[in-house]
């Protein structure tokens, strides 16, 4: 850490702070994203996650990964700065003033581009919100925080957990249903929604309204302005069976918008998707051998002692306070549940509303809001002891669990996706007539070369 010198801190994240600092060698500006490290073995393999994925990230469109180490009780992640900040706060900004098309296009094209690479390595970000989506100051996109990122392989798509933002997750994982590339495209859509609107596409007052939207597909069309390709798109991305929505291989490559968006991107940024299955495919014996062996090694050890980084940045912190339903509420927790209010999305500015719990306005929307339809078996039993939070926030969702919502998440949560693997109902009136396996990927077996990059990464130091 000697490396560095701290120019500020930049924010305070769910896992730890996040920190502007300079190489004192190049001069150049990194963040350094610090993590709690948990004492828990199984804890601390998942906190380690986020570095080596990240670090095996190398794309135009993605943070860029410089190095990682440890000291005392922290993982510290330097990785590129984007000093454009966030495309929540541009989006923020912008106020009423309508983003040009060409902008969306080309921020859109980009943030495929580095999402497409993602998927190439069979891994999913599961986190894609515009508030993981940075700017550098020449207006480049960057997909980053990849704290909830996860190796995928076919069993994992029936995994029981999901880790998530509530306003961004796709249908599949309210439903218990299989995950894959698909629910990326569909929090992807989510952006591309509020870069044409300024607004969130599933605006809703309580949990459950939120989710019935979205495992309804119901959002308010673009306005009739815009360009027909694009209301196609998001039509397409919002898909409610992830067979029918397209992945990013074909929205960059056969879909209608494919050409307006090539014209938007530098030819490197565009892989080709066998290129990608050559370099970067897992399998689950792969998998396995990973797993391994971030459990038996850590990263780089370092202290921090002399260094300028060490002033104020051990002092302790407490785990961010988790607001619950009291617990015995007084109305049934479905009808609470109901009449909650969500964190309005109103001009993308809501999710600072925490939930305080039931108000006297909650009581008052009760009267107001009914429901037009009862939601599924399913759905109730998720929301039936789910915790009141934002909804904007990053959340464990844990799917078949007497615990369906955790979160927002202020330590590294288990992501046990080697549990029993839940049966999968297919629910066959929602499959519509262009359902398309060839085009999820994920399901090939194909040698990797990640162990390589991982055991080059430890046995440097
Ligand atoms: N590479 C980066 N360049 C510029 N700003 C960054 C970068 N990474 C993170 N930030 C900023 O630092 C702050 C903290 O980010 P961090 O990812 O640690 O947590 P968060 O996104 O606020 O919360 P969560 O942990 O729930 O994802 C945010 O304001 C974010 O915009």
């Amino acid at each position: 850490m000697e490396t560095y010198s701290l120019l500020k801190v930049i924010g305070e994240g769910s896992f730890g702070r996040a920190l502007l600092v300079r190489c004192k060698s190049s001069n150049a500006k990194y963040v350094v994203k610090e993590i709690q490290l948990p004492k828990n073995r199984t804890k601390l393999e998942n906190s380690r996650r986020e570095a080596i994925l990240l670090s095996r990230m190398k794309h135009p469109n993605i943070v860029a990964f410089r190095e990682a180490f440890e000291a005392e009780d922290l993982l510290c992640i330097v990785m590129e700065y984007c000093s454009g900040g966030d495309l929540l706060q541009r989006i923020r900004h912008q106020n009423t003033t309508q983003f040009c098309v060409d902008e969306i296009l080309k921020w859109f094209a980009q943030m495929c581009a580095g999402a497409k690479h993602i998927h190439d390595k069979q891994v999913l970000h599961r986190d894609l919100k515009s508030k993981n989506i940075f700017l550098t100051d020449n207006g480049e996109v960057k997909l980053g925080d990849f704290g909830s990122a996860c190796i995928l392989n076919s069993s994992k798509a029936y995994a029981q957990t999901y880790v998530g933002t509530p306003y961004y997750v796709a249908p599949e994982i309210w439903e218990n249903k299989p995950y894959n590339n698909k629910s990326d495209v569909w929090s992807l859509g989510c952006v591309l929604y509020e870069l044409c609107t300024l607004r969130h596409p599933f605006q809703a007052p309580s949990w459950k309204s939120l989710i019935l939207k979205v495992c309804r597909g119901a959002y308010p069309p673009l306005p009739n302005h815009l360009l027909y390709e694009l209301q196609y798109l998001v039509k397409q991305m919002f898909k409610t069976n992830p067979k029918d929505r397209p992945s990013l291989h074909t929205i960059l490559t056969s879909h209608r918008v494919s050409r307006l968006l090539h014209s938007h991107l530098p030819s490197q940024a565009i892989e080709l998707k066998e290129q990608g299955r050559r370099t970067g495919r897992w399998n689950r014996e792969e998998g396995k051998k990973v797993a391994n062996l971030l459990g038996e090694r850590s990263l780089i050890k370092t202290s921090f002692e002399g260094t300028e980084l060490t002033e104020g940045r051990f002092e302790s912190r407490e785990p961010g306070h988790r607001k619950q339903w009291a617990a015995e509420p007084s109305d049934t927790v479905l009808q609470v549940l109901a009449n909650a209010s969500l964190a309005s999305s109103d001009s993308m500015a809501s999710d600072n509303q925490a939930l305080t719990g039931v108000s006297e306005e909650s009581k008052d929307s009760r009267q107001r809001r009914q429901w037009e339809r009862e939601p599924p078996e399913r759905l109730l039993s998720l929301l039936e002891k789910a915790r009141l939070n934002r909804a904007f926030s990053t959340f464990l969702i844990n799917r078949g669990d007497d615990d369906p919502l955790v979160g927002p998440l202020s330590q590294p949560q288990r992501d046990s996706t080697d549990g029993p693997e839940p049966e999968v109902a297919v629910d066959e009136d929602r499959l519509q007539p262009r359902s398309d396996d060839e085009d999820t990927d994920f399901e090939e077996e194909s040698p990797c070369d990640w162990i390589d990059e991982v055991e080059k990464m430890f046995s440097k130091h």
